[in-house]
């Protein structure tokens, strides 16, 4: 390597794996997880009530603006063609999500279980792409590994270590459908939990022993200890705080890390740009229509699920009603989030990596 390329390359390093959102993620969840374990070694129980509130002002106030920027970012410069086919394809997967629900809230609450852990697997594996890279993932089986060790810690691990709040909040989201209905299969809960432990903790093994012999080096350094990480904060917090808080300050911030670092790239076409404009004053009030058009649309969806279900709080108090709603809504929407925005747009996605 020349000197120029060598400090290139540094550049880039010092750029891309510092970037102030990965560290931040990371002291996040460390001082939870610090925070928490503490509190659980003195005995010290935080109210539901207080985790329910944490929960909701996680997922609606911080996590939801961020949902509709990977859209802006991601349509920005496409043609209008492809804009509209992705808002149809993305209406058409709510509406098949929503009819799910109706029918089988059952199989309903276990989709909302597989789209929150596909966004944290996939959009994990994406950042880590773009920052540390992925040079001790050499194989598919390998990559799909990462992705369930590292979505699966969002709900596998909590199933394990927060039983009880797990059990009563997914019976509460069935319930906005039908009450009840999941009491067929609690039966089963506590077998499913120790196969789940297990299986966990040897996928977590073999993930991290794999990309030791495959590779090793810095990339995997990283990834361990993040992998690692995650499923120790998901043990110890309580889960309604750790889900609450995982998707602002670990998904989205680091998400912020990766559009940092692939911005550079050529990403469509100017000519098409949503807010191009002569003068600042422009953009910026392009900008603010996007937004105020975005939260519309969402809110209109929202509005049209909460009317559609049968008990749109659950037939509880408000509290708990909300936080079992909002995790079914959210999930409805986060659907076609990953499936449109990620599987089926093979030009860019909303986790670009160039
Ligand atoms: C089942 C279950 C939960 C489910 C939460 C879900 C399904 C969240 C989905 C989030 C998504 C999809 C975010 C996308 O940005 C809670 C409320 C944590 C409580 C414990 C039981």
């Amino acid at each position: 390597m020349r000197p120029t390329e060598t400090l290139s390359a540094w550049r880039l390093y010092r750029d891309v794996d510092t970037h102030p959102s990965l560290g931040l993620s990371r002291a996040a969840l460390l001082v939870l997880l610090v925070g928490f374990g503490g509190l659980a070694l003195a005995g010290i129980e935080v109210p539901l009530r207080a985790q329910m509130v944490v929960y909701l002002v996680g997922m609606v106030a911080l996590n939801l603006p961020h949902g509709g920027y990977e859209h802006f970012e991601n349509l920005r410069r496409r043609r209008p063609t492809v804009r509209w086919r992705y808002v149809g394809a993305y209406l058409l997967a709510i509406g098949a999500f929503v009819g799910l629900f109706l029918l089988a809230p059952v199989a309903g609450l276990a989709l909302a279980l597989v789209v929150a852990m596909a966004k944290g697997g996939l959009g994990g594996l994406h950042v880590l792409a773009a920052t540390s890279g992925t040079g001790h993932l050499q194989t598919r089986p390998q990559r799909a590994l990462a992705i369930a060790v590292r979505g699966g810690a969002v709900m596998l691990v909590p199933i394990v270590f927060h039983p009880t709040t797990f059990h009563s909040f997914s019976s509460l989201m069935v319930g906005l459908v039908e009450p009840g209905a999941l009491a067929a299969y609690s039966g089963q809960f506590d077998l499913t939990r120790r196969v789940i432990a297990v299986g966990y903790a040897l996928a977590l093994g073999a993930h991290v022993g794999l990309g030791y012999v495959r590779g090793g080096g810095r990339s995997w350094l990283v990834d361990a200890g993040e992998s690692v990480l995650l499923a120790a904060y998901f043990a110890v917090v309580p889960v309604l705080v750790a889900v609450g808080l995982y998707f602002p300050f670990w998904y989205s911030a680091r998400q912020v890390a990766r559009t940092a670092t692939v911005e550079a790239e050529p990403v469509g076409d100017d000519e098409w740009d949503l807010v191009g404009g002569s003068s600042a004053s422009t953009v910026a009030l392009r900008a603010w229509g996007i937004l105020i058009a975005g939260a519309l649309a969402t809110f209109a969806v929202l509005a049209v699920v909460y009317w559609l279900f049968p008990n749109p709080l659950a037939g509880t108090a408000a509290l708990p009603g909300a936080v079992a709603f909002w995790s079914v809504f959210i999930s409805i929407v986060a659907l076609p989030h990953v499936l449109v925005g990620s599987l089926l747009d093979r030009d860019r996605g909303i986790w670009y990596v160039p």
